[in-house]
Protein backbone atom coordinates (compact mmCIF):
# COMPACT_ATOMS: atom_id res chain seq x y z
CA UNK A 1 0.00 0.00 0.00
CA UNK A 2 1.49 3.60 -0.65
CA UNK A 3 -0.40 6.48 -0.03
CA UNK A 4 -0.56 8.90 -3.53
CA UNK A 5 1.22 11.94 -1.95
CA UNK A 6 4.25 11.96 -0.35
CA UNK A 7 5.82 11.94 2.89
CA UNK A 8 6.97 15.78 4.72
CA UNK A 9 9.84 15.02 6.31
CA UNK A 10 10.99 17.41 8.92
CA UNK A 11 15.05 17.90 9.19
CA UNK A 12 14.89 17.51 13.21
CA UNK A 13 18.04 19.25 14.91
CA UNK A 14 20.89 19.55 12.47
CA UNK A 15 23.60 18.69 14.62
CA UNK A 16 21.51 15.35 15.37
CA UNK A 17 21.79 11.66 14.01
CA UNK A 18 18.43 12.44 11.48
CA UNK A 19 19.93 13.80 8.45
CA UNK A 20 22.67 11.52 7.87
CA UNK A 21 19.81 8.60 8.59
CA UNK A 22 17.13 10.46 6.36
CA UNK A 23 20.58 10.27 3.57
CA UNK A 24 21.14 6.49 4.07
CA UNK A 25 17.15 6.01 3.87
CA UNK A 26 17.19 7.65 0.64
CA UNK A 27 20.21 5.92 -0.42
CA UNK A 28 18.79 2.20 0.26
CA UNK A 29 15.51 3.46 -1.54
CA UNK A 30 15.73 1.10 -3.68
CA UNK A 31 15.68 -2.31 -1.47
CA UNK A 32 13.21 -0.75 0.85
CA UNK A 33 9.85 -0.25 -0.63
CA UNK A 34 9.37 3.08 1.19
CA UNK A 35 6.68 5.62 -0.14
CA UNK A 36 8.18 8.65 -1.67
CA UNK A 37 8.96 11.66 1.10
CA UNK A 38 10.55 15.10 1.12
CA UNK A 39 12.59 16.41 3.11
CA UNK A 40 11.48 19.86 4.36
CA UNK A 41 14.83 22.38 4.55
CA UNK A 42 18.54 21.86 5.08
CA UNK A 43 19.72 20.86 1.75
CA UNK A 44 23.41 21.42 2.59
CA UNK A 45 23.07 19.89 6.50
CA UNK A 46 21.30 16.40 4.23
CA UNK A 47 24.37 16.67 1.59
CA UNK A 48 27.28 16.90 4.07
CA UNK A 49 25.72 14.37 6.76
CA UNK A 50 25.52 12.10 4.31
CA UNK A 51 29.17 12.14 3.33
CA UNK A 52 29.56 10.78 6.65
CA UNK A 53 28.46 7.70 5.76
CA UNK A 54 30.13 7.99 2.59
CA UNK A 55 27.05 8.97 0.28
CA UNK A 56 27.36 11.51 -2.52
CA UNK A 57 23.66 12.28 -1.90
CA UNK A 58 22.49 13.89 -4.93
CA UNK A 59 19.42 16.76 -3.94
CA UNK A 60 16.23 17.80 -5.76
CA UNK A 61 15.14 21.28 -4.10
CA UNK A 62 11.57 21.72 -4.86
CA UNK A 63 9.41 24.37 -4.19
CA UNK A 64 6.34 21.86 -2.71
CA UNK A 65 5.47 18.34 -2.41
CA UNK A 66 3.43 17.89 -5.66
CA UNK A 67 7.03 17.74 -7.00
CA UNK A 68 8.23 15.19 -5.33
CA UNK A 69 7.06 11.98 -6.28
CA UNK A 70 8.87 12.37 -9.70
CA UNK A 71 11.80 13.33 -8.18
CA UNK A 72 12.32 10.85 -5.83
CA UNK A 73 13.85 7.90 -7.49
CA UNK A 74 16.80 10.17 -8.98
CA UNK A 75 17.25 12.68 -5.96
CA UNK A 76 16.32 13.29 -2.03
CA UNK A 77 13.69 15.86 -3.07
CA UNK A 78 14.18 18.95 -0.62
CA UNK A 79 11.31 21.85 0.02
CA UNK A 80 12.61 25.11 1.34
CA UNK A 81 15.72 26.61 0.82
CA UNK A 82 16.80 27.03 5.18
CA UNK A 83 19.86 25.63 5.57
CA UNK A 84 23.18 26.16 8.51
CA UNK A 85 26.48 24.85 8.67
CA UNK A 86 26.59 21.36 9.64
CA UNK A 87 28.68 20.61 12.89
CA UNK A 88 27.02 17.09 14.09
CA UNK A 89 27.29 16.57 17.65
CA UNK A 90 27.61 20.61 18.42
CA UNK A 91 23.33 21.96 18.86
CA UNK A 92 23.21 25.46 17.98
CA UNK A 93 20.90 28.27 18.13
CA UNK A 94 20.63 28.58 14.08
CA UNK A 95 19.85 24.52 14.19
CA UNK A 96 16.90 24.65 16.46
CA UNK A 97 15.67 27.66 14.22
CA UNK A 98 16.36 25.94 11.57
CA UNK A 99 14.60 22.37 13.09
CA UNK A 100 11.75 24.64 14.34
CA UNK A 101 10.71 26.07 11.05
CA UNK A 102 10.90 22.83 9.18
CA UNK A 103 8.69 21.21 11.86
CA UNK A 104 6.48 23.80 11.37
CA UNK A 105 6.26 23.93 7.20
CA UNK A 106 6.37 19.83 7.20
CA UNK A 107 3.08 19.91 9.65
CA UNK A 108 1.49 22.53 7.53
CA UNK A 109 1.80 20.45 4.35
CA UNK A 110 0.09 17.53 6.17
CA UNK A 111 -2.27 19.35 7.99
CA UNK A 112 -3.54 21.19 4.44
CA UNK A 113 -3.21 18.16 2.32
CA UNK A 114 -0.51 19.08 0.16
CA UNK A 115 1.75 15.59 2.21
CA UNK A 116 0.03 12.41 2.82
CA UNK A 117 1.75 12.88 6.68
CA UNK A 118 4.67 13.95 8.33
CA UNK A 119 7.50 12.01 9.42
CA UNK A 120 9.56 13.84 12.39
CA UNK A 121 13.26 13.59 12.56
CA UNK A 122 14.22 14.03 16.14
CA UNK A 123 14.82 17.20 18.17
CA UNK A 124 16.13 18.21 21.32
CA UNK A 125 13.26 19.90 23.45
CA UNK A 126 15.49 21.71 25.32
CA UNK A 127 17.10 23.29 22.28
CA UNK A 128 13.68 23.75 20.63
CA UNK A 129 12.51 25.41 24.07
CA UNK A 130 15.59 27.92 24.04
CA UNK A 131 14.23 29.64 20.53
CA UNK A 132 10.79 30.00 21.80
CA UNK A 133 8.84 26.92 21.07
CA UNK A 134 6.75 26.60 24.32
CA UNK A 135 5.17 22.99 23.85
CA UNK A 136 6.67 19.98 25.89
CA UNK A 137 7.12 17.77 22.86
CA UNK A 138 6.02 17.82 18.96
CA UNK A 139 3.23 15.27 20.26
CA UNK A 140 1.65 18.58 22.17
CA UNK A 141 2.38 20.96 19.29
CA UNK A 142 0.80 18.90 16.58
CA UNK A 143 -2.38 19.13 18.83
CA UNK A 144 -2.28 22.65 19.30
CA UNK A 145 -1.36 23.16 15.03
CA UNK A 146 -4.50 20.77 14.17
CA UNK A 147 -6.96 23.15 16.56
CA UNK A 148 -6.96 20.07 19.20
CA UNK A 149 -7.00 20.03 22.67
CA UNK A 150 -3.56 18.60 24.63
CA UNK A 151 -5.52 15.61 25.53
CA UNK A 152 -6.46 14.66 21.75
CA UNK A 153 -2.93 13.81 20.65
CA UNK A 154 -2.11 10.49 22.16
CA UNK A 155 1.37 9.64 21.56
CA UNK A 156 1.82 5.80 21.62
CA UNK A 157 4.92 3.86 21.09
CA UNK A 158 5.03 0.67 18.51
CA UNK A 159 7.30 -2.22 17.85
CA UNK A 160 6.80 -5.37 16.41
CA UNK A 161 7.15 -6.90 20.17
CA UNK A 162 4.80 -4.20 22.03
CA UNK A 163 2.36 -1.11 21.07
CA UNK A 164 2.23 1.34 24.34
CA UNK A 165 0.87 4.48 25.01
CA UNK A 166 1.63 6.65 28.22
CA UNK A 167 -1.72 8.39 29.59
CA UNK A 168 1.07 11.30 31.05
CA UNK A 169 3.61 11.97 29.24
CA UNK A 170 5.76 14.90 29.25
CA UNK A 171 5.79 16.18 32.62
CA UNK A 172 7.60 15.64 36.13
CA UNK A 173 7.36 12.18 37.97
CA UNK A 174 6.01 13.90 41.07
CA UNK A 175 3.16 15.45 39.01
CA UNK A 176 1.72 12.44 37.64
CA UNK A 177 -0.97 10.96 40.50
CA UNK A 178 -2.56 14.67 40.59
CA UNK A 179 -2.55 14.65 36.60
CA UNK A 180 -3.73 11.66 36.62
CA UNK A 181 -7.89 11.87 36.37
CA UNK A 182 -10.73 9.36 35.32
CA UNK A 183 -11.70 11.27 32.56
CA UNK A 184 -7.91 11.52 30.99
CA UNK A 185 -7.41 7.90 31.21
CA UNK A 186 -11.06 7.07 29.85
CA UNK A 187 -10.63 10.04 26.91
CA UNK A 188 -7.64 8.79 26.15
CA UNK A 189 -7.92 4.64 25.74
CA UNK A 190 -11.34 5.81 23.25
CA UNK A 191 -9.04 7.58 21.09
CA UNK A 192 -6.30 4.54 21.22
CA UNK A 193 -9.18 2.18 20.46
CA UNK A 194 -10.64 4.20 17.50
CA UNK A 195 -7.16 4.40 16.38
CA UNK A 196 -6.43 1.17 16.77
CA UNK A 197 -8.96 0.40 14.31
CA UNK A 198 -8.60 2.92 12.19
CA UNK A 199 -5.23 3.45 11.36
CA UNK A 200 -4.04 -0.31 12.39
CA UNK A 201 -7.24 -2.48 11.12
CA UNK A 202 -7.43 -4.17 14.44
CA UNK A 203 -10.90 -5.05 14.50
CA UNK A 204 -11.85 -5.14 18.19
CA UNK A 205 -8.53 -4.27 19.96
CA UNK A 206 -7.83 -5.64 23.35
CA UNK A 207 -6.55 -2.70 26.01
CA UNK A 208 -4.45 -3.58 28.80
CA UNK A 209 -3.92 -0.67 31.71
CA UNK A 210 -0.90 -0.79 34.04
CA UNK A 211 -2.06 0.32 37.44
CA UNK A 212 0.09 3.14 38.82
CA UNK A 213 1.65 2.09 42.21
CA UNK A 214 3.83 -0.94 43.02
CA UNK A 215 1.55 -4.21 42.76
CA UNK A 216 -0.86 -2.02 41.23
CA UNK A 217 -1.59 -0.80 44.80
CA UNK A 218 -2.10 -4.33 46.65
CA UNK A 219 -5.58 -3.25 47.51
CA UNK A 220 -4.97 0.04 48.81
CA UNK A 221 -1.79 -0.53 51.05
CA UNK A 222 0.30 1.12 48.18
CA UNK A 223 -1.60 3.73 46.86
CA UNK A 224 -5.18 4.20 45.89
CA UNK A 225 -5.00 5.50 42.14
CA UNK A 226 -5.82 1.92 41.41
CA UNK A 227 -9.28 2.36 42.99
CA UNK A 228 -10.42 5.58 42.83
CA UNK A 229 -9.30 6.89 39.26
CA UNK A 230 -7.70 3.73 37.07
CA UNK A 231 -10.72 1.63 38.06
CA UNK A 232 -13.31 3.76 37.21
CA UNK A 233 -11.96 4.66 33.71
CA UNK A 234 -11.60 0.91 32.85
CA UNK A 235 -15.38 0.14 34.13
CA UNK A 236 -17.05 2.83 31.93
CA UNK A 237 -14.91 1.80 28.58
CA UNK A 238 -15.82 -2.09 29.31
CA UNK A 239 -19.56 -0.74 29.98
CA UNK A 240 -19.33 0.65 26.35
CA UNK A 241 -17.70 -2.72 24.45
CA UNK A 242 -14.24 -1.50 24.89
CA UNK A 243 -12.12 -4.76 25.48
CA UNK A 244 -10.29 -2.72 28.75
CA UNK A 245 -8.72 -4.87 31.14
CA UNK A 246 -6.83 -4.24 34.36
CA UNK A 247 -5.11 -2.01 36.54
CA UNK A 248 -2.21 -4.39 36.24
CA UNK A 249 0.99 -4.84 37.72
CA UNK A 250 2.69 -2.94 36.30
CA UNK A 251 6.42 -5.17 36.15
CA UNK A 252 4.71 -8.42 35.11
CA UNK A 253 2.55 -6.42 32.25
CA UNK A 254 5.78 -6.74 29.50
CA UNK A 255 6.30 -10.60 30.00
CA UNK A 256 6.26 -12.37 26.74
CA UNK A 257 3.35 -13.78 27.83
CA UNK A 258 1.55 -10.83 28.88
CA UNK A 259 2.33 -9.26 26.06
CA UNK A 260 0.33 -12.20 24.15
CA UNK A 261 -3.37 -11.02 25.60
CA UNK A 262 -3.27 -7.35 24.56
CA UNK A 263 -3.13 -5.53 21.31
CA UNK A 264 -2.02 -2.32 23.45
CA UNK A 265 -0.83 -1.14 26.60
CA UNK A 266 -1.88 2.07 28.21
CA UNK A 267 0.92 2.70 31.13
CA UNK A 268 0.11 5.51 33.53
CA UNK A 269 3.52 7.65 33.02
CA UNK A 270 6.04 8.12 30.41
CA UNK A 271 8.66 5.94 31.12
CA UNK A 272 6.44 2.74 32.47
CA UNK A 273 5.38 2.74 28.72
CA UNK A 274 8.66 3.64 26.85
CA UNK A 275 11.06 1.60 28.81
CA UNK A 276 9.84 -1.63 27.97
CA UNK A 277 8.88 -0.82 24.37
CA UNK A 278 12.96 0.87 23.71
CA UNK A 279 14.06 -2.41 25.58
CA UNK A 280 12.23 -4.62 23.35
CA UNK A 281 12.34 -3.09 20.23
CA UNK A 282 14.25 0.46 20.51
CA UNK A 283 16.27 -0.23 16.62
CA UNK A 284 12.59 -0.85 14.83
CA UNK A 285 10.62 1.77 17.52
CA UNK A 286 7.95 4.32 16.19
CA UNK A 287 6.76 6.93 17.77
CA UNK A 288 2.91 7.44 16.85
CA UNK A 289 0.53 10.37 17.21
CA UNK A 290 -2.58 9.12 17.69
CA UNK A 291 -6.22 11.25 17.24
CA UNK A 292 -5.11 13.53 15.25
CA UNK A 293 -6.58 14.61 11.77
CA UNK A 294 -2.78 14.19 10.36
CA UNK A 295 -0.89 11.38 9.89
CA UNK A 296 2.52 11.89 12.42
CA UNK A 297 5.02 9.24 12.90
CA UNK A 298 8.76 9.64 14.21
CA UNK A 299 11.72 7.08 15.13
CA UNK A 300 11.64 6.31 18.82
CA UNK A 301 15.26 7.58 19.76
CA UNK A 302 16.31 10.91 19.96
CA UNK A 303 19.32 12.96 18.54
CA UNK A 304 22.10 11.31 20.13
CA UNK A 305 24.80 14.10 19.32
CA UNK A 306 27.47 11.94 20.85
CA UNK A 307 27.16 9.89 17.93
CA UNK A 308 26.17 11.95 15.27
CA UNK A 309 28.97 11.91 12.11
CA UNK A 310 30.27 8.85 13.01
CA UNK A 311 28.46 6.75 10.72
CA UNK A 312 27.22 4.61 13.54
CA UNK A 313 23.38 4.98 13.81
CA UNK A 314 21.17 2.75 12.92
CA UNK A 315 18.43 3.80 10.65
CA UNK A 316 15.88 1.13 11.42
CA UNK A 317 13.72 3.02 13.73
CA UNK A 318 12.88 5.66 10.78
CA UNK A 319 12.39 3.07 8.23
CA UNK A 320 9.66 1.72 10.32
CA UNK A 321 8.34 5.20 11.32
CA UNK A 322 8.56 6.01 7.22
CA UNK A 323 6.51 2.97 6.59
CA UNK A 324 4.34 3.19 9.38
CA UNK A 325 3.57 6.99 7.96
CA UNK A 326 2.95 5.73 4.53
CA UNK A 327 0.63 2.46 5.91
CA UNK A 328 -1.65 4.33 7.95
CA UNK A 329 -1.69 7.42 5.26
CA UNK A 330 -2.96 5.03 2.47
CA UNK A 331 -5.48 2.90 4.83
CA UNK A 332 -6.80 6.31 5.80
CA UNK A 333 -7.26 7.31 2.09
CA UNK A 334 -9.37 3.86 1.72
CA UNK A 335 -5.78 2.00 -0.37
N1 LIG B 1 11.75 11.61 18.27
C1 LIG B 1 12.26 12.64 18.98
O1 LIG B 1 12.20 13.79 18.55
C2 LIG B 1 12.95 12.36 20.28
C3 LIG B 1 12.81 11.13 20.95
C4 LIG B 1 13.50 10.93 22.14
C5 LIG B 1 14.33 11.93 22.65
N2 LIG B 1 14.43 13.11 21.96
C6 LIG B 1 15.35 14.17 22.37
O2 LIG B 1 16.67 13.70 22.09
C7 LIG B 1 17.59 14.25 23.03
C8 LIG B 1 18.51 13.16 23.50
O3 LIG B 1 17.72 12.21 24.23
P1 LIG B 1 18.27 10.87 24.88
O4 LIG B 1 19.74 10.96 25.06
O5 LIG B 1 17.41 10.59 26.04
O6 LIG B 1 17.92 9.73 23.83
P2 LIG B 1 18.62 9.28 22.48
O7 LIG B 1 17.65 8.33 21.86
O8 LIG B 1 19.07 10.43 21.68
O9 LIG B 1 19.94 8.47 22.93
C9 LIG B 1 19.87 7.41 23.85
C10 LIG B 1 21.01 6.43 23.56
O10 LIG B 1 20.72 5.67 22.40
C11 LIG B 1 21.72 5.86 21.40
N3 LIG B 1 21.02 5.96 20.12
C12 LIG B 1 19.94 6.73 19.84
N4 LIG B 1 19.54 6.54 18.59
C13 LIG B 1 20.35 5.62 18.04
C14 LIG B 1 20.44 5.00 16.76
N5 LIG B 1 19.59 5.30 15.77
N6 LIG B 1 21.44 4.11 16.53
C15 LIG B 1 22.31 3.79 17.51
N7 LIG B 1 22.25 4.34 18.76
C16 LIG B 1 21.31 5.24 19.01
C17 LIG B 1 22.44 7.15 21.77
O11 LIG B 1 23.74 7.19 21.25
C18 LIG B 1 22.35 7.09 23.28
O12 LIG B 1 23.36 6.24 23.78
C19 LIG B 1 16.75 14.90 24.13
O13 LIG B 1 16.91 16.28 24.01
C20 LIG B 1 15.32 14.52 23.83
O14 LIG B 1 14.42 15.59 24.01
C21 LIG B 1 13.77 13.34 20.80
N1 LIG C 1 8.72 11.05 24.46
C1 LIG C 1 9.36 10.61 23.27
C2 LIG C 1 10.45 9.64 23.58
O1 LIG C 1 11.02 9.71 24.64
O2 LIG C 1 10.78 8.84 22.71
C3 LIG C 1 10.04 11.75 22.59
O3 LIG C 1 10.53 12.62 23.53
C4 LIG C 1 9.33 12.39 21.48
O4 LIG C 1 8.23 13.14 21.90
P1 LIG C 1 7.50 14.05 20.83
O5 LIG C 1 7.18 13.17 19.68
O6 LIG C 1 6.28 14.52 21.53
O7 LIG C 1 8.44 15.15 20.51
Amino acid sequence: MAPTQPLAVSLGDPAGIGPELIAEIWNQRGSLDLPPFAVVGGAGVLRAAARTRGIDLPVAVIDGPAEATAAFSDALPVIGGGDVPYEPGRPDEAGAKLALGSLELATSLARDGGAAGIVTLPVAKSRLASVGFEHPGQTEYLASACGRSLEDAVMMLAGPSLKAVPVTVHCPLAEVPRLLTEEMIYDKARIVHRALQRDFGIELPRLALAGLNPHAGEDGRMGNEEAVTIAPAISRLRAEGIEASGPHPADALFTHRARETYDVALAMYHDQALIPLKALDFDEGVNVTLGLPLVRTSPDHGTAFAIAGEGIADPGATIAAIRMAGEMAARRAGG
